[in-house]
């Protein structure tokens, strides 16, 4: 039973699933790319997962509809723990007005640190924030500063969108989420899947270790090739961003 404070109930944890809100007793043990992918879960895949791929579908068909309208875009990524005051977070501002301002929606994750950041610039700018959820085991929302925004179940089918929709990927300081989308990017691009897909890092000196591995180590074994170091820019310059970005637009309306 739940007691009630003044007839209202306490405030509850919840989690939102599509339209569907849960709280209480009814909220999920897990998350749908948990039950999809933990082998865990390997009881419910005869009975379940043919279900799962008409929501699969559904997800897809939310975000083709949604995002198709989207101005010109540009993905930007960073830590979701990276605090408001911090370096990242005041270039992250920078970067979503300067985006804006040059006509960019700005897709994020629509999370905390970075993203939020991001969003907050391209808002206060007067352009189109966007973002981009992921259900995870604690409900979250989107941050404030979204205009548009979609919350996945699915990581894999977020991660079309971020792609399918933007010009661009910029990427700022983080951990392993943030590396998982410049790697995910810079691997269809090397591998053909996108063309003329400028990928920005900022932060020269966080990312200056990994460079240095990647041009000392991956490059002089023979993993990538010298042409594949030119899948990424690397500055800590803003106006240089958009004007890779714009080139690199500009070079793809004119082929
Ligand atoms: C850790 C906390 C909240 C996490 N919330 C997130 N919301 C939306 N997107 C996220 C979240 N966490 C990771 N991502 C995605 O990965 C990138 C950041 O990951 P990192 O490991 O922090 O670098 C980011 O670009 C998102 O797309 C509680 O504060």
């Amino acid at each position: 039973m739940t007691e009630s404070t003044n007839g209202r109930p306490p405030a509850a944890p919840q989690r939102h699933r599509g339209a569907v809100t849960l709280r209480r007793d009814a909220l999920p043990k897990g998350t749908a790319d948990e039950k999809l992918l933990d082998s865990e879960h390997r009881g419910e895949w005869k009975t379940k997962d043919a279900w799962r791929a008409l929501r699969i579908l559904s997800e897809f068909v939310e975000g083709f509809d949604t995002l198709a309208d989207l101005p010109p875009a540009v993905s930007v990524f960073g830590s979701a723990r990276s605090k408001p005051d911090s370096a990242e977070c005041e270039l992250a501002r920078n970067l979503g007005a300067a985006l804006a301002e040059a006509g960019y929606a700005v897709i994020t994750g629509g999370g905390p640190g970075v993203m939020e950041a991001a969003n907050q610039g391209a808002t206060e700018a007067g352009g189109m924030s966007v973002g981009l959820g992921i259900e995870l085991p604690f409900e979250q929302g989107l941050n404030d500063w979204v205009d548009i925004g979609i919350d996945f179940r699915y990581f894999f089918v977020r991660k079309t969108m971020f792609l399918k929709y933007a010009q661009a990927f910029v990427v700022l300081p983080g951990g392993f989420g943030t590396l998982d989308e410049l790697f995910e990017a810079i691997t269809l691009v090397q591998t053909k899947k996108v063309t003329r897909f400028p990928v920005i890092l900022m932060g020269v000196d966080y990312w200056g270790g990994l460079l240095d591995w990647i041009k000392g180590r991956m490059l002089d074994d023979g993993k990538i090739s010298p042409a594949d170091l030119d899948l990424m820019q690397v500055t800590d310059d803003v106006a240089e961003a958009v004007r890779i970005i714009k080139d690199a637009g500009t070079a793809q309306e004119s082929a």
